[in-house]
């Protein structure tokens, strides 16, 4: 089996990659949080109590999870590269150079390697390092300021900073600076952990560009069709430019459909799986909220084309029959999130009630807060297997987000 192969969002799930949230989430403060992507602070204990559930339910129903942290650890010592892991960390967390620079770089260096990536996660603050600053980067240092490396907290949605498409995957440009040096991590992965050593996956993208786009916003709908979200986080350019590198190497992508789905800019609808996932061959729930009042949105397909621009574009705001059409499926279920209720439907898509994990077709992993959302599922034939959300729902995640499929049966 190749290192990565998703065709689907639904196919059965066998291999999938997690993180664990950690001392990172203990580091946000109310001065703090909004910039680090969060709405309030969760309860670590319960917080990691709920991930291990939801780690407990991957594992029971065949698959199997690794955590990214353990990844990057293992990367690192078959690359024998943990210097340069941690300098090119220092200098994307604005710590180039200097006295702050020399000491971050000496007590890091000291830690074993696992506790080593672990840190980097978590941030390190400035009480935990005696700096004597006799350089002007470190004179010039706001002493409020609690961090002299800032703590990733989203680092448990392992979704958006690397997502796999067929036999490969991007490896995102994030959006926020918050969020910049996770995929750093998976880049390491992917260069150094014997398991990618074979070369046998592409990478469509890597995180050295200007535009953005991450994996919240993209969905395998098929082993030919992806849908990627024009968004807060992803733009044109972006999605643009995976799908001529997916139509150029057409040999070893299979994709031919790129569906570009605009969906509002704000911060509850972040991402595309934050408003519509696929849960069955021919069914999807999708918050209300994004359609307008003719339940019309704008799309664009693109195709590989024989042109200039290498593609052809047709747009329509029929999302069901685009789904209809790239799909080849006579009809459509879109289930409404929250069931349509003006006020369940943005309370519930708020904590993720849109923003299923398929473990196979037709079966889901949802929070279990969403209670309407699950009953409607059910309702539809879904079997909804929930999962406990009081403190993880508080990144503004759902069970999508905190796992990136390696592996997926065909479908
Ligand atoms: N795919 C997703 O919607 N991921 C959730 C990301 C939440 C994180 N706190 C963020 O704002 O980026």
């Amino acid at each position: 089996m190749p290192a990565i192969h998703v065709f689907s969002e639904i196919g059965k799930l066998r291999r999938v990659i997690v993180h664990r949230p950690g001392r990172e989430v203990e580091n946000l403060t109310p001065a703090i949080m909004k910039r680090l992507l969060f709405d309030d602070i969760p309860y670590l204990p319960i917080a990691q109590k709920e991930h291990d559930a939801l780690v407990r339910i991957l594992q029971e129903n065949g698959a199997e999870v690794l955590y990214l942290e353990q990844l990057t650890s293992q990367a690192i010592a078959a690359g024998r590269i943990k210097s340069a892991f941690l300098e090119k960390n220092l200098q994307e967390a604005g710590q180039a150079s200097g006295a702050i620079h020399d000491a971050l770089k000496e007590y890091l260096l000291s830690l074993d390697t696992d506790r080593m990536v672990s840190k980097l996660i978590e941030g390190v603050r400035k009480n935990e390092l005696d700096v004597k600053a006799d350089d002007l980067v470190s004179a010039v240092d706001d002493p409020h300021y609690p961090f002299y490396i800032d703590p990733l907290p989203s680092m448990y949605f392992t979704r958006d900073p690397q997502a796999s498409i067929g036999e490969g995957l991007t490896i995102n440009r994030m959006t926020f600076a918050a969020r910049q040096r996770e995929s750093m991590f998976m880049e390491t992965v992917t260069k150094y952990h014997p398991s990618f050593a074979r070369g046998d996956f592409s990478v469509w993208r890597n995180r050295d560009h200007q535009t953005h786009i991450e994996g919240g916003d993209e969905l395998i709908l098929s082993d030919h069709v992806l849908a990627i979200g024009i968004s807060q986080r992803t733009c044109a350019a972006a999605i643009q430019d995976v799908a001529k590198k997916l139509f150029v190497d057409s040999g070893q992508s299979h994709f031919d459909t790129v569906i570009a789905i605009k969906i509002p800019e704000n911060r509850a609808m972040m991402h595309l799986d934050t408003v519509l996932t696929m849960v069955n061959f021919d069914q999807f729930t999708v918050h209300p909220g994004i359609l307008d009042a003719g339940g019309k949105i704008d799309t664009w397909t693109m195709h590989p084309a024989d042109n200039a621009q290498g593609l052809t574009i047709s747009y329509s705001q029929d999302l069901k029959s685009v789904l209809k059409n790239a799909l080849g499926v006579s009809e459509l279920d879109l289930i409404p999130t929250g069931a349509g209720d003006l006020i369940t439907a943005p309370r519930e898509q708020w904590t993720d009630g849109s923003n299923t994990l398929a473990i196979v077709p037709g079966v889901v992993v949802t929070y279990d807060r969403n209670y309407v959302s699950n009953a409607l599922l059910q309702h539809h034939g879904i079997k909804v297997i929930e999962t406990v959300s009081s403190e993880l729902s508080r990144g503004r995640g759902g069970p999508r987000c905190m796992t990136m499929p390696l592996i997926r049966d065909d479908i």
